[in-house]
């Protein structure tokens, strides 16, 4: 029997035989009393060496990103942070900042608007792109493939199609940043190629055309840097968690109760 209070017991007598730890040990991260590791690097060789954007790389790959290969990154989640308060995710976040939840409930609300139709496209759109590719290897043409691609694809092909902008402002400069990319083989380039084949088969025969969004362009980065279908996702939800954050705290701070879209100047008149 020892007075020692049973949080500082050593590792060795609460878990003998190393079972707990291998069963909850990760790649990830590691902790123990005075360490913490991120994917095997010691947090404090890190903090004020690192970028976030290099940390965001390092957490999901386990090693530290090229220069270049971080500046895509972080044109990417530059991008996507906001959109405006009409956009689904920012103002669902103002709405339930006014709902009396914290803020951490005002973001998950954003977040979990992220879908197929509204910032969560880029996933979808990572494997649109590698479809095409898939088909070029099978000995299509790069025009081909597309062609084929967009006919079995869905009608609203991901990564493609805005309802406000005729041309996504986000795009033009998020591909030429990739353009340089390629140029200099930072990036292979043939995510970029089937993108830019994809648009132009949609463009074909219409009067409207219907070119990249900020989840196709981004979609097209992540694809380059080689981060799998699924991230491309995650990584949206990553930077619009900024601007979602920032209209969650603006609308907290307003004082207002149930805010809605509508004024209150023009709701109806109560009855009671
Ligand atoms: C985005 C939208 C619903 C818009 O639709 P619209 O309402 O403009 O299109 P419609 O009027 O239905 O179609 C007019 C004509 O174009 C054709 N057409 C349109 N899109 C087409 C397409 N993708 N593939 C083939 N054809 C297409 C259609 O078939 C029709 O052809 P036709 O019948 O012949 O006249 C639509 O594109 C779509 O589902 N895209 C795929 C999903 C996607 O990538 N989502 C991400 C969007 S970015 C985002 O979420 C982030 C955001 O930017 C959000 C924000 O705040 O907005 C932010 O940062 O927060």
């Amino acid at each position: 029997m020892t007075d020692r209070p049973a949080q500082e017991a050593p590792v060795t007598e609460i878990d003998p035989t190393g079972a707990v730890a291998d069963w909850w040990a990760t790649a990830v991260s590691h902790m123990e009393p005075g360490v913490i590791e991120l994917r095997g690097r010691p947090v404090q060789d890190l903090i004020g060496t690192t970028s976030l954007t290099s940390v965001i790389w390092l957490m999901l790959r386990g090693d530290l990103p090229a220069p270049r290969q971080a500046a895509l990154l972080e044109a990417a989640l530059v991008a996507a942070v906001d959109h405006g308060p009409q956009a689904p995710s920012i103002a669902i976040a103002r709405m339930a900042a006014t709902c009396g939840v914290g803020l951490n409930n005002a973001v998950a609300s954003a977040v979990n608007t992220l879908g197929d139709a509204h910032g969560g496209a880029g996933e979808q759109c990572v494997r649109l792109l590698d479809d095409v590719i898939r088909r070029e290897d099978a000995g299509l043409g790069l025009r081909a493939a597309a062609e084929q691609a967009v006919a079995d694809g869905p009608r609203y092909l991901p990564g493609f199609g805005h309802r406000f902008h005729p041309r996504d402002p986000r795009r033009d400069p998020l591909l030429a940043l990739v353009e340089d990319a390629v140029r200099d083989g930072v990036v292979p380039g043939r995510h970029l190629r089937a993108g830019k084949a994809i648009e132009a088969r949609l463009a074909e025969g219409r009067a409207r055309p219907v070119p990249m969004n900020i989840d196709g362009a981004t979609a097209i980065i992540y694809a380059e840097l080689g981060f799998p279908a699924p991230l491309a996702r995650g990584l949206f939800v990553l930077s619009r968690s900024i601007g979602v954050l920032a209209h969650a705290w603006e609308e907290s701070q307003s004082g207002r109760r149930n805010k809605g879209p509508i004024p209150r100047a023009v709701l109806p008149a109560r009855l009671d």
